[in-house]
């Protein structure tokens, strides 16, 4: 007999969900980014939306200091320059001793061998508790096939739930892969998260937004899985709330600032739509 109907499971996780939303706003996580250049003001806004704190610092020289401070750290490839994934594994290994939980964005990996390299390189030399990716990144590194052009992604082959299982085992983390439907799969169950508005699709950085995001649910929380399902949960909410008052990309951009800064914990509670299924 398993201990909760899976109705009772989907009540207590929408229930968690406002509960880490809660969290965050109370504990005001550090967030460590070492991130890219065309996305870090965003990145460090709404992580400051979601009620967290946002930190960019990429220099080798205070790598160790800063991730000795910080309650998460997130790492974005997405405009590598000669070093930088040094950098990144240094603070990777301090996050790792000090037990922080720590966010790979492989940011179009699989569109050229440096990007391929790096990420499978950070995977390999850090322990990396949450890959947040889209469906074309997480095929690459599930070995099973993705299309990734550039930043953009089109798509992962076969089914995108068995495409995350599989690159969930074959990295040893949990798995956030977002789309349409966002897949978080790993330590447990599988997520589905049904949240969120094609206009995020005409956004750049909101991939990025969304790591910043996970990194601050996890900095707070005690299951990585249940974390980057609230995060992704609250940023899709405040895409639905936002995407009715915009006139194109750019207010949608103001807009979803906004109103994830306004998103009550009851609100993300009753909006968040989530499918559970059993996990591998
Ligand atoms: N068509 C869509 N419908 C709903 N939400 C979407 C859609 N496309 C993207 N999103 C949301 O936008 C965010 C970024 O996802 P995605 O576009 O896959 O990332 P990336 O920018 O890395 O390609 C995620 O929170 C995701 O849920
Ligand atoms: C366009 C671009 N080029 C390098 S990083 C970047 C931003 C990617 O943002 P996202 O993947 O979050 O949309
Ligand atoms: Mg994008």
């Amino acid at each position: 007999m398993p201990l909760f109907s899976p109705h009772d499971q989907y009540v207590r996780v929408k229930q968690h969900c406002g509960e880490l939303l809660s969290e965050v706003r109370k504990e005001r996580p550090l967030v460590h980014h070492i991130t890219n250049t065309v996305t870090i003001n965003d990145c460090a806004n709404i992580t400051l939306a979601a009620g967290a704190a946002p930190v960019m610092a990429g220099a080798a020289e205070e790598a160790v200091e800063m991730a000795g401070i910080a309650s998460s750290l997130v790492l974005n490839i997405g405009t590598l320059w000669p070093g930088q994934v040094d950098v990144m594994i240094i603070a990777g290994k301090a996050a790792n001793e000090r037990g922080i939980p720590v966010i790979l964005d492989p940011v179009g990996v699989g569109a050229t061998t440096l990007r391929t390299e790096s990420a499978l390189r950070i995977l390999r030399e850090c322990n990396v508790t949450i890959l947040k990716g889209n469906e074309g990144e997480i095929g690459v590194l599930a070995g099973s096939g993705g299309t990734v052009r550039g930043v953009d992604s089109y798509g992962c082959s076969g089914d995108p739930v068995d495409v995350a299982r599989r690159c969930a085992e074959v990295t040893g983390t949990v798995v956030a892969m977002t789309g349409e439907i966002d897949v978080v799969t790993g330590d447990g169950e599988v997520y589905l998260i049904r949240n969120g508005h094609p206009m995020m699709d005409r956004l750049s950085g909101t991939g990025c937004m969304a790591a910043s995001l996970v990194g601050a649910f996890a900095a707070v929380a005690s299951s990585p899985s249940k974390a980057a399902v609230a995060a992704l949960a609250a940023f899709g909410r405040a895409g639905e709330i936002a995407a009715p008052g915009a006139a194109g990309p750019y207010s949608f951009r103001t807009g979803l600032f906004d109103a994830l800064y306004s998103l009550s914990p009851e609100d993300l509670r009753d909006g968040t739509q989530v499918e559970i299924r059993r996990g591998i």
